[in-house]
């Protein structure tokens, strides 16, 4: 018997009041103490909605609208209200139609009370299970629901399926029930097309091993958003009917693989970033750490667990750094500090060290993450940066920057103590010919030598510094005297003379310093540096291999070398430069022979400019082999003009710079304008003077070029340089020109006689022709001739005229008598 915990309310539908009264009194008896009585199946079912009955008793035949049997269908189902048909009929028709209300019992009037009682009790019993089931239903259903998860079985033989909660998570426009029925292949449908056969292959191994299967797919993807889902169960017989099934359970997984996902990419990010990262516990001891922590720091990855950071460890830094530390990341929880330390081996490095406090959902602070970036190379590469900002990378000294730096501070010194500075511009002498004839590499070489002397010369107080190219200055402190500033630019010079070899050459070095004095020229250091500059043209202007003092008029000429030098270029690209010639003739029959090709500078403002004027400028600045080879052009294009004009054809001598003569490949220059212009090589000539080819094998090369071309060389300025006649016998040379400080004296003065005559008289012998120069007087003239002189140029024929006056000028008329 059920237990009765509240009293059962038991309702009775019986349209016969005498009937329905003699059940009342039966269930009172029988223990049913709440019963209610309705004799209409509308009223039963209105009643039902406010006050619903464990059990209802109900006739079948009773008044109103409806039967009982449609009452009873009427009952919603979930009350799940358990119905008891009365009936003294018992037909077919109408058993079936009961039956399809799923009635828990049905008595036959007349019955017993016992058999009333004994229905009564087993229905409720039956209800009890059936709550109990419905009840552990739901509760599986919201759990599956919760763990998104959906059960489902297939029936292999028909591959029907039958799946619960299954559209949850994998919707179909067709099926949205809780419970759905569809077949294998449908099902088959909701997979993404990749994965359809994988799942289809793992459900057939299942069939056919009776083995679990456990298979990961993904659905069919919907508006961009891609599920995951693990399938898993068994294939079972069913022993009664023999049927095979697959039952198991589908659950969606898409969170915990995006989970995982997003962890596969922190720990690959972790493993493989160029940053040391570390997790530490609260207590700042390492719990993980990352390889590139290790390669960092060189910390044994099998030891670095269980410990702190190294760097950041007690003996590592003063008391003051934990509190700042500890501090900063209780209030801030966030620290960061660049840290100079060292690694595992001792090198030193730089990192940047970042801790960052990590809490839970509560604020609870469960752990620190620390990030260490190295900055090593970093910071190398800045101080690589600021030494080559300050340092001339080739000789390791000041350049410009910190020598003017190193200059004002000791101007700020002198200007306490009242002493003075000294500044001395060096530039070498002809540097720029070592570069071009043994190469950068040598030059370079010579320039680490003149460094190496010029500091085993100077004090440790002093500053060397190498400005660019070969200029360097000098800084001097304390200087008591001028004469001091001046016998240690003496020293230099002659120490820089001394001879040393490099690539197979014997060298020696000539340079010229300027000096400017603080206070005496100058209180910047800039300015100090410019006046020393102007100075050092100077010491170049005096001869070379020498120092000078700046002198204010020294800008003055610098102002107009400056201003001279910017016209020059401009002259040249404007067509103001021209060309004159002065006649050779023959000493005996005063025919001309040749002539001499002289520069001249149409200047705009001063009129007809001499070479005085051009070539020294031509030289500092450069353009001299520009002009050169202007020079040259013209030269040979007018001669060629001439001869083209029906003149009889004369030899032209042209004048070369040293500049010009060492550029690379000149004879083949020269060959080049002769073919261009069409002109013979027999008729012209270059002059070249003494000193450019003393010693210098390459120009004695280069004179062999010429004489393979097949132009003369003639020696200019003959007696100034000391060579001797048989030291050049050797050379290709076709002539000499006596130069005209031998020639102004003769023939009163007979020391210049003597000479004049002795050249004649070598040369002779030597079988060279001779030129004399600067030929004023008959006198000259007829002494000339006498000596056996070959050809004669200078004023007494002509001086110097444009190329149209050359063949109307009067020199034929100065025939010797
Ligand atoms: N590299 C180059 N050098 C050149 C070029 N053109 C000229 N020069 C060099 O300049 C030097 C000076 O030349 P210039 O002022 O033209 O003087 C020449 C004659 O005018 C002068 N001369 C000639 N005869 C007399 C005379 O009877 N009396 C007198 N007082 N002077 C006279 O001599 C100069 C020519 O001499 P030289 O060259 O030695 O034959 C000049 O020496 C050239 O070296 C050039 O284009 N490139």
């Amino acid at each position: 018997m059920i237990a009765m915990r509240k009293p059962i309310h038991v309702m009775i539908v019986e349209d016969e009041r005498i009937v329905a009264l003699h059940l009342r009194q039966q269930l009172a008896r029988l223990g049913y103490d709440r019963t209610s009585v309705h004799s209409a199946g509308i009223n039963a079912l209105k009643a039902i909605e406010t006050d619903a009955p464990d059990i209802i008793l109900m006739d079948i035949r009773i008044d109103g609208d409806i039967d009982g049997i449609e009452t009873a269908a009427g009952i919603p189902e979930h009350l799940m209200i358990p119905i008891i048909y009365l009936s003294a009929y018992s037909e077919d028709t109408t058993l079936e139609r009961a039956r399809q209300t799923r009635p828990y019992g049905f008595l036959l009037k007349p019955f017993s009370e016992r058999e009333l009682h004994a229905t009564i009790q087993m229905a409720l019993e039956r209800r009890e299970v059936e709550l109990a089931l419905r009840e552990s239903q739901e509760r599986l259903s919201l759990a599956m629901h919760a763990a998104r998860m959906s059960c489902w079985e297939v029936d292999v033989s028909t591959r029907k399926m039958h799946s619960t909660g299954l559209a949850q998570f994998l919707p179909d426009e067709n099926q949205s029930a809780e419970t759905i029925t569809e077949s294998w292949e449908d099902f088959l449908h909701r997979v993404a097309s990749g994965d359809r056969d994988m799942v289809r292959k793992a459900f057939e191994y299942a069939v056919l091993h009776g083995e679990f299967y456990d298979v990961v797919f993904r659905g069919q993807q919907s508006e961009g958003t891609q599920s995951w889902f693990r399938a898993r169960g068994k294939s079972y017989i069913n022993d009664r009917k023999g049927t095979q099934r697959i039952i198991g359970v589908m659950q969606d997984i898409t969170d915990q693989r995006l989970t995982n996902d997003k962890l596969r990419q922190a720990m690959t990010v972790f493993e493989t970033t160029q940053d040391g990262i570390l997790i530490l516990d609260p207590d700042l001891n390492i719990t993980s750490a990352n390889r590139a922590y290790c390669q960092i720091t060189g910390a044994d990855p099998m030891n670095v667990v269980g410990s702190p950071p190294y760097m950041i460890v007690p003996e590592a830094f003063p008391p003051a750094f934990y509190q700042e530390l500890f501090h900063t990341l209780r209030t801030r929880r966030h620290w960061h500090r660049e840290i100079e330390t060292r690694d595992m081996s001792g090198n030193p490095i730089s990192i940047m060290m970042q801790i960052i406090a990590v809490e839970d959902d509560d604020g609870v602070l469960t752990h620190f993450v620390a990030m260490i970036s190295d900055r090593t190379a970093i910071r190398q590469a800045e101080q690589e940066l600021h030494y080559l900002a300050q340092y001339d990378g080739l000789t390791g000294l000041p350049n410009r920057l910190l020598a003017t730096d190193r200059l004002n501070r000791a101007i700020e010194r002198c200007e306490r103590t009242g002493s003075v500075v000294a500044c001395l511009f060096l530039d070498l002498d002809d540097f720029k010919n070592i570069n071009d004839t043994l190469g950068h590499a040598a030059g370079d070489q010579v320039l680490l030598i003149v460094a190496t002397r010029i500091k085993a010369l100077t004090d440790r107080t002093d500053t060397i510094a190498r400005l660019g190219g070969d200029e360097f200055l000098i800084i001097r402190e304390n200087m008591h005297s001028e004469a001091a500033a001046g016998n240690l630019a003496s020293h230099i010079i002659h120490e820089l003379q001394k001879p040393f070899y490099i690539v197979g050459h014997e060298l020696t070095l000539s340079a010229s310093i300027g000096i400017a004095l603080y206070p005496e020229n100058a209180h910047s250091p800039q300015d100090l540096i410019r006046l020393a500059d102007t100075a050092m043209y100077a010491a170049k202007d005096q001869g070379r291999r020498t120092y000078a003092f700046y002198k204010s008029e020294m800008t003055e000429s610098a102002t107009h070398y400056m201003t001279r030098s910017l016209e020059l270029r401009r002259g040249l690209e404007k067509g103001e430069l021209t060309l004159y010639y002065q006649p050779q003739v023959d000493a005996k029959t005063g025919e001309m022979t040749g002539t001499e090709t002289l520069i001249r500078w149409n200047h705009p403002q001063n009129g007809i400019l001499g070479p005085a004027e051009i070539i020294p400028i031509a030289e500092q600045s450069g353009l001299i082999v520009e002009i050169g080879q202007w020079v040259l052009e013209e030269s040979c294009a007018q001669a060629r003009r001439w001869q083209d004009e029906g003149f009889d054809p004369i030899r032209i001598a042209v004048n070369v710079s040293v500049r010009q003569m060492r550029t690379q490949g000149f004879a083949k220059t020269v060959q080049t304008v002769l073919a261009d212009t069409g002109l013979d090589p027999k008729w012209l000539e270059i002059e070249v003077t003494e000193s450019m080819i003393q010693d210098e094998d390459i120009m004695i090369d280069t004179l062999h070029e010429l004489r393979a071309v097949g132009v003369s060389v003639a020696i200019d300025d003959f007696g100034t340089g000391y060579s001797c006649l048989r030291s050049i016998k050797s050379l290709p040379i076709e002539r000499i020109k006596i130069d005209r400080a031998f020639i102004k004296g003769i023939p009163q003065n007979t020391d210049d006689a003597a000479l004049a005559e002795a050249m004649i008289a070598m040369a002779r012998t030597l079988g060279l022709k001779v030129t004399a120069e600067g030929v004023e007087t008959t006198a000259q003239r007829d002494f000339l001739h006498r000596q056996g002189c070959n050809e004669l140029q200078g004023f007494l024929f002509s001086k110097p005229v444009p190329a149209e006056q050359l063949f109307k000028s009067s020199h034929s008329s100065t025939k010797i008598s």
